[in-house]
């Protein structure tokens, strides 16, 4: 490590990084001030890329090493989590760049596509995260956030009580049903075999465990899973509703393309009965979604006619996009349950469809375990009607997510059973800790969660509970076996910390219920989670609350003792990207980073014992209190303000708040000049920035623009650029 940065802010990718070239000459000017170093680490999918195949530095390394110091202080914008068919094209548009980089070995036989697929398997799917994530989450709107969404309530779909959207699960042979869980008492290491009629394979060797781990084993049956899709497709057609799937195969990299690919093959069922062989000999994956598919067929004209016969006599299916014809199925990463299922609820229970019209869904989420949190909130709201964002309460989160916590930290140990027999987590001293009895194409699992970061999430909890005085609800299901061991974690200190009285603990769907109903009433509430569940939560409860989840603030408290300021709680809106080549106009919304910016400045403040920084923190909140209260959010239309605008905006209001404050009046007298030309030239700057609008505008890349060019289209204000320097 060279010198240690003050604060570091990430590089990333589409809509939040064309944001940041607009945002981060301003961060760095005002940081200035408070002699703090504003450092960027690229933890984007191209950098990602380029890290593992040529010299360009390993920033996630870097950063997966930082996190755990208590210097650590990181403003983390959302990053792309490449589904294969992402991968693809950003290895592509790395080699037209000339890049000299391997191509995507779907099928590596030699021993170099062997090793260039095992590095593009650790870029693959939520790699960042994870990484970055040594501390649990704490989520919820900032008290002035919530207060304008109250007296600006967005538009909500209304709900009927006889709408037929509803949300279809296993019953059986899912995850949810098949789970196994111990506490081990002392440190371990595990191996996974499966042992066959052939003999035994190890599937894994070495999973190293520290005492007072919560291990789980779990797997779905992929013959109970074909038929439930099946199942499902029929009666979404005698439903007369839209077919859709609700999966998160980004962040569950292994598990939920496979699923995806049975939903694809049960799709096309008839066309791959009879075209199996032939569909292989092209190399197609239906893993990676129908939109590969189709290419990989083009020109066969007889499996062309079978698809479109098969399609023919399929449900209508909820579409992605309707004019260009991308549905459900297309691509495993344009569908991702925590944004897709709470977008169609706020609706009100309504998908698009191929009509570009929007109607009743099916939505098939296959394993039981959290589904009910959407089944029972579309019960919910078709007994009550839709929520009133104008009265309705909050619901905040903190989120068990330390250190891979729970099935988001699976990955290493998510398996396709290639053969039937019985799969063993074995330890060191010969105890089976897990056995299960698997068939062929079965997807067996083990997950973890480790007692320091189980102890910190409840005492977290106690925190927020004692800040707040909220209803605080633990989500967890005695009825199954990954949470009761949670349950022994959490009730012994409460007790211990006599506050066993202020907190409930519930199995999803009736907390789902409870939190409803303490928000319908206006009352708030803090809902105690797994790290799925936060993940799920963060983004349900915000967009139904505030229309979306990218205004939330997003606090991870390393464990170590440093700072991991998350912007928003929602993804890189790739849409956005579009519509700004397209019309040059970035309907993203910095508010999630204005709130990172504060925490991350009073943070420094305290950690580094620098007054200035506090009081640069404090001007953000000001300026981002500025930002809601004159509406200079911006808007999604063409010819409107944009992002861009905003970020002027937060610019003026920051320097002014600044410029005004008396705890500090050298910084009061350096801000007053730039408050000053920021305020007299503000209709030269808006009318610059307005006539950037309008054409398409040229980034030179999507995964990897060229930087300058980026920079010009997201700074057209040589005025504004002047006062910044
Ligand atoms: N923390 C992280 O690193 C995360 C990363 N991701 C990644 O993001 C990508 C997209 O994921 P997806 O599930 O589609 O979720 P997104 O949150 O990116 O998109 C859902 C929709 O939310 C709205 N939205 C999100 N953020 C903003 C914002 N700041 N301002 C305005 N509107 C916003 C947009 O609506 P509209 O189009 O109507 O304007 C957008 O289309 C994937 O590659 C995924 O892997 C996803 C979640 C978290
Ligand atoms: O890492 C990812 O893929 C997504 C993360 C996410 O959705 C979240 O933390 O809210
Ligand atoms: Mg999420």
């Amino acid at each position: 490590m060279s010198t240690t940065p003050d604060i570091v802010y990430t590089t990333v990718d589409e809509a939040p990084e064309l944001a940041s070239a607009s945002l981060l000459p301003i961060v760095r000017r005002f940081a200035l001030a408070a002699g703090i170093s504003i450092d960027t680490k690229d933890i984007s999918l191209a950098g990602r890329i380029l890290a593992a195949f040529t010299d360009h530095p390993d920033d996630l390394a870097w950063l997966g090493d930082w996190v755990k110091t208590p210097e650590a202080n990181v403003i983390k914008l959302p990053n792309i989590s490449a589904s294969v068919p992402q991968l693809d094209a950003a290895i592509k548009e790395l080699q037209a760049q000339g890049f000299d980089i391997p191509d995507y070995p779907y099928d590596p036989q030699t021993d170099a596509e062997k090793a260039a697929r095992a590095k593009y398997d650790t870029i693959k799917g939520s790699a960042v995260n994870p990484v970055l994530r040594e501390g649990n989450s704490d989520r919820r709107a900032a008290p002035a956030v919530k207060k304008f969404a109250q007296n600006n309530p967005h538009c909500m779909g209304d709900w009927s009580s006889d709408s037929k959207t509803r949300v279809a699960s296993m019953e059986d042979g899912d995850f949810f049903s098949n789970e196994a869980s111990a506490t081990l008492d002392g440190a371990a290491t595990a191996k996974i075999v499966l042992e066959t009629a052939n003999g035994e394979t190890v599937l894994k060797d070495g999973v190293s465990y520290p005492a007072g781990t919560v291990v789980d084993a779990t797997y779905m049956s992929a013959d109970k899973l074909d038929a439930f899709l099946m199942d499902e497709i029929e009666k979404t057609k005698a439903d007369g509703t839209l077919f859709s799937l609700h999966m998160k195969a980004t962040m569950m990299k292994v598990s939920d393309p496979i699923i995806f690919g049975h939903a694809v093959k049960a799709w096309l069922k008839p066309v791959f009965d009879k075209h199996g062989a032939k569909l292989d000999e092209l190399g197609v994956d239906p893993n990676g979604g129908l939109g590969a598919l189709l290419a990989k067929v083009e020109g066969h004209d007889e499996i062309m006619a079978d698809i479109e016969a098969v399609r023919a006599e399929r449900p209508p299916m909820y579409m992605v996009n309707s004019d260009k014809g991308i549905t459900n199925l297309h691509v495993p990463s344009d569908v991702i349950i925590d944004a897709s299922m709470p977008a169609l609820i706020r609706d009100g229970g309504k998908g698009w469809g191929a009509d570009n019209g929007q109607h009743d869904t099916t939505c098939v989420i296959p394993d039981s375990s959290y589904a009910p949190v959407y089944d029972e909130t579309i019960k919910f709201f078709k007994e009550n009607g839709k929520l009133d964002p104008a009265t309705a309460g909050t619901v905040q989160n903190i989120g068990l997510m330390a250190q891979k916590a729970e099935e988001y930290g699976s990955h290493p140990t998510t398996f396709e059973i290639p053969e039937a027999g019985t799969v063993k987590m074995v330890l060191e001293d010969g105890t089976v800790l897990h056995s299960h009895t698997v068939g062929k194409g079965d997807i067996w699992r083990a997950a973890s969660a480790r007692k320091a970061p189980i102890e910190d999430w409840v005492n977290l909890a106690i925190d927020r509970q004692r800040a707040t005085g909220y209803r605080a609800i633990f989500w967890l299901d005695e009825n199954r076996a990954h949470d009761r061991e949670l349950i022994a974690y959490v009730k012994p200190i409460l007790e211990a910390k006599g506050v066993a009285d202020k907190f409930e603990i519930m199995a999803p769907r009736e907390a789902t219920r409870a939190s409803l109903e303490t928000i319908t009433k206006g009352d708030s509430t803090i809902a105690i989670t797994g790290n799925v569940l936060r993940d799920y939560l963060t983004d349900l409860f915000p967009i139904l609350e505030l229309a979306t989840s990218a205004k939330m603030l997003s606090i991870v408290k390393l464990m170590q003792g440093g700072g991991l300021f998350e912007t928003g709680a929602g993804g890189s809106a790739p849409k956005h990207v579009q519509q700004l080549v397209e019309q040059n106009h970035l309907r993203w919304d910095s508010l999630g980073e204005f709130c990172a910016l504060a925490e991350s400045f009073k943070f420094f403040g305290e950690a580094r014992d620098n007054a200035r920084a506090r009081i640069l923190g404090e001007a953000v909140e000001t300026a981002t209190q500025g930002i809601l209260d004159h509406d200079r959010s911006p808007s999604r239309k063409v010819g409107e303000p944009d992002n861009r605008d905003s970020h002027y905006w937060f610019a003026r209001y920051w320097a002014e708040a600044l410029a005004s404050q008396s705890d500090d009046t050298d910084l009061a007298a350096e801000f007053k000049p730039i408050a000053a030309a920021l305020a007299e030239n503000e209709d030269k700057i808006v009318s610059e920035l307005a006539a950037a609008q309008g054409q398409p505008a040229e980034i030179g890349g999507y995964y990897h623009p060229d930087a300058d060019k980026r920079a010009a289209v997201m700074r057209p204000s040589s005025t504004l650029n002047e006062i910044i320097g």
